[in-house]
């Protein structure tokens, strides 16, 4: 029998603490996606001994073989015909085969690749835009048209071509692929890599965070990593420092062990609990072709640099308003767990009513009030949010929230039942981030959702195309059963 081993890793949203979360002393509030990166790992008889071929079938020629040396020292090496490079891949294989012979001994995993290694990785289809897809298949642009798209389906270009979403496919990516090694070598257990603060999912985490540093070159904030491993929570980074040794072409496999070890303390990001309150759902939409986001955080650190009294106000309030919507989230969902009735019954009442209107009521129930008024707050604080991003591109002449995102922002969170939305990430031209009610059993006309998916359908000031995600109740990355996936077997197998 074939010894199958599927590890998936969900993408991810920063709602809040954009450019923030670079610096240790901010929190980032960070949503991990329902869209996942799977990789499929098959320990095959037709390939010879110490091989490994990856593939990824959404793509043209995107098939990469290397070669697994064990002498002089553990080595992946890169077969001179393969038509392309992929750095992420390569570089992932290669410090991951050098940490499991590290951890378990050369004899072990020269025994697991007895059988030469299958690799397939594909990416949930909100990765990449589907905007020319819906159109070559005459499809609108609705939540309900994306579910008609085959999952996992062919991108019809070259990897180098395709257009992305921003959910993080580079750090889902490596996570899936990292942490699915680590399981098929049996250097960490499937078992122990599902518990929520477990030895191997930090081991996991670190490995896939410093394998994400070197293929990007820098040293980012980590969080897009951090949710593809600990899925939805608040962020606070780690310092760079911790991996420094090992980011130089020097470094030694025998570092590999104790610096990424889970026990190093100098993994000193942090991670606290969250999670979107019950009844609303996140709703994503590729914008437009954009922007360049090492550009857009270059200047933006820069003008702090330069204008560090200025730039300290600005975040000061800024990590204010992003601690409190945070918190504010968090709370609605305790008083959901308080009070599912009077919480569903709110919920439904805010859903027919634009944002300015839910606390005009006098006559609302004294039950249902408190509630209304936390999501009236959560609504007030995403605008304040949305203000200071702006500042902060306006100060440092770089379009976090452009005017034309504002103009779309605004059309949406005027709209009854939207609680809040905003730029994601670094901001910029391509994707925007909305939070709305999401009751049950709601009558057509008066969702949310759907009064959502039609302005977008029918803006006519930019193109505006949705992404299925919501946000994942899976927690993180996780171990999956081939057969358990809709359409992942099909993507998966050799045509
Ligand atoms: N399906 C895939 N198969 C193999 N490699 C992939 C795949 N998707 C992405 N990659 C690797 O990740 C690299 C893209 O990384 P990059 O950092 O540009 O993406 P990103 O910024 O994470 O994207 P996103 O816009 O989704 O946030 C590609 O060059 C490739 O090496
Ligand atoms: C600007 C920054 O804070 C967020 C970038 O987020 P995104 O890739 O746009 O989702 C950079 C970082 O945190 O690494």
């Amino acid at each position: 029998m074939v010894r199958t081993t599927v590890v998936s890793a969900p993408g991810k949203v920063l709602i809040a603490g954009g450019y923030l979360v670079l610096d240790p002393a901010y929190p980032g509030t960070v949503v991990s996606t329902s869209s996942r990166f799977y990789t499929v790992i098959q320990s095959q008889e037709f390939l010879s001994k110490n091989s490994i071929r990856v593939r990824s079938p959404q793509f043209l020629e995107a098939t990469w073989s290397y070669s697994v040396l064990f002498e002089p020292a553990v080595a992946v090496e890169a077969s001179p015909e393969n038509s392309s490079k992929n750095k992420f891949v390569h570089l992932a294989l290669q410090k991951t085969i050098a940490l499991a012979v590290e951890l378990r001994g050369a004899a072990q995993i020269q025994e697991a690749l007895t059988h030469g290694f299958d690799i397939a990785i594909v990416g949930d289809n909100d990765f990449y835009s589907q905007r020319a897809k819906l159109e070559s298949l005459g499809l609108p642009r609705t939540l309900d048209s994306l579910t008609q798209i085959t999952p996992f389906c062919a991108t019809e270009v070259h990897l180098s071509d395709v257009h992305k979403t921003g959910l993080g496919s580079s750090a889902a990516l490596i996570t899936s692929l990292t942490s699915a090694i680590l399981v098929h070598l049996s250097v960490i257990s499937e078992s122990s890599l599902a518990e929520d603060d477990s030895r191997d999912r930090r081991q996991a985490h670190n490995l896939a965070q410093y394998v994400h540093c070197l293929a990007q070159g820098k040293v980012g904030s980590g969080f897009d990593v951090s949710a593809a491993v600990f899925g939805s929570h608040l962020y606070s980074r780690f310092d760079p420092a911790v991996i420094q040794d090992l980011m130089s072409d020097d470094a030694l496999p025998s570092q590999l062990p104790s610096v990424l070890s889970p026990s190093n303390a100098a993994w000193n990001y942090r991670i606290e609990q969250f999670k979107l309150p019950p009844l609303t759902r996140i709703m994503l939409a590729d914008v437009d072709a954009g922007s360049d986001t090492p550009s857009l955080v270059g200047k933006v650190l820069k003008w702090r640099k330069e204008n560090s009294t200025e730039a300290e106000a600005l975040w000061t309030n800024l990590d204010q308003q992003n601690q409190s919507l945070a918190q504010t989230l968090l709370h609605l969902g305790k008083l959901a767990e308080d009070d599912h009735e009077n919480y569903a019954s709110a919920v439904k009442y805010i859903c027919s009513l634009q944002p300015v209107q839910w606390v005009a009521n006098p006559l609302q129930p004294t039950s249902e009030r408190p509630i209304i008024t936390a999501f009236y707050e959560a609504h007030r604080i995403c605008e304040a949010i949305r203000g200071k991003m702006r500042e902060m591109g306006n100060l440092s002449g770089v379009p976090i929230e452009p005017v034309e995102q504002t103009t779309l922002l605004d059309a949406c969170v005027s709209q009854a039942g939207v609680i809040g939305g905003g730029v994601p990430g670094a901001g910029g031209y391509d994707a925007i981030w909305l939070l709305v009610c999401d009751p049950p059993s709601c009558a057509p006309d008066q969702s949310p959702l759907e009064r959502i998916e039609h302005l977008w359908s029918h803006y006519e000031k930019l193109d505006v195309s949705p992404l299925s995600a919501q946000e994942s109740m899976a927690k993180g990355v996780r171990v999956e059963a081939l057969d358990d996936v809709p359409g992942l077997k099909n993507a998966i197998s050799v045509s």
